[in-house]
């Protein structure tokens, strides 16, 4: 048990609520080289549901996947809110869908980044998302992949000094996506919601994680979760997928045993 969940559960089995932030892929779901094949780690899906019924703790999703396509690969019920594309989108537990309003020189940017994207890759490996575009490599082999990055980097460089859009390097590929959208923006919202007293936490694998750690800062805990260590915001580190069973597990054990009585 890493030392800081001690404390952690202490406060659970106190609290009225709380807020648990999960990031999906390396976190609750190991890579795989098809994004439409991946699923969750067994025993995953279970822990998620309880803790939805459970109504004590806030269970939401931030993850670099459009909503609505993670909603439809899960299937949970309840379904969790979703944070989709970095931050981007929000989708609630009862459906209702926001994502941002982008104007017409974004779009045309983006749908360029997309046909330049599948210049250099197989349509399979180009991803367009509501309001980003991902290039994956992860599958290609090492030399080529060296390559395609570079041309595509070069290219995309191009588009997004003249629409004012930003690269952001994740886990395995390259996206193109609307600057001030990023999960970190997403954590600081979710915060704003939520009582001050109540414990947080966000557990997450990716350089795009960093921003979450960052914004979650010291008023909950940041877990990385990875095979390996790497330089990093969070507080702590577990890796996937036994130590990140566990956690949730302590989770549910500690918010649902509050105030409850046995014969
Ligand atoms: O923020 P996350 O929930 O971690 O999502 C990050 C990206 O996940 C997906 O791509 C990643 O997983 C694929 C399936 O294992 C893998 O093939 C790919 O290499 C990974 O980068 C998803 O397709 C992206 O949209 C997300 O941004």
């Amino acid at each position: 048990m890493i030392p800081v969940l001690g404390p952690l559960w202490t406060r659970l089995n106190r609290s009225s609520g709380a807020l648990l932030m999960l990031d999906f892929d390396g976190t609750l779901a190991p890579f795989r080289e098809s994004r439409l094949q991946t699923r969750p780690y067994p025993g995953i899906p279970i822990l998620l549901e309880t803790l939805g019924r459970e109504s004590r703790t806030r269970v939401v999703l931030v993850t670099g996947r459009p909503a609505k396509s993670l909603q439809n690969l899960l299937r949970l019920h309840p379904s969790p809110e979703i944070w989709g594309s970095h931050g981007a989108e929000r989708l609630r537990p009862d459906g209702t869908y926001q994502e941002p309003d982008l104007d017409s020189a974004r779009k045309e940017g983006l749908r360029r980044a997309h046909w330049s994207a599948l210049l250099g890759l197989p349509p399979h490996k180009v991803e367009r998302k509501p309001v980003s575009v991902a290039a994956h490599w992860r599958g290609i082999p090492q030399g080529e992949r060296g390559r395609i990055r570079k041309a595509l980097q070069a290219r995309w460089t191009t588009v997004a000094e003249r629409y004012n859009l930003q690269l952001l390097p994740f886990d395995g590929g390259l996206e193109m996506v609307v600057p001030g959208f990023h999960k970190g923006r997403a954590v600081a919202r979710l915060l704003e919601e939520t009582d001050p007293t109540h414990p947080a936490a966000y557990l997450g694998d990716d350089l795009t994680d960093e921003r979450a750690f960052a914004a979650l800062g010291t008023r909950g805990l940041s877990v990385l979760v990875r095979g390996a260590w790497r330089p990093t915001r969070a507080q702590a580190w577990i890796r996937p997928p036994e130590e990140v069973l566990a956690f949730l597990e302590g989770w549910c054990f500690h918010t649902l045993l509050r105030n409850r009585r046995f014969p």
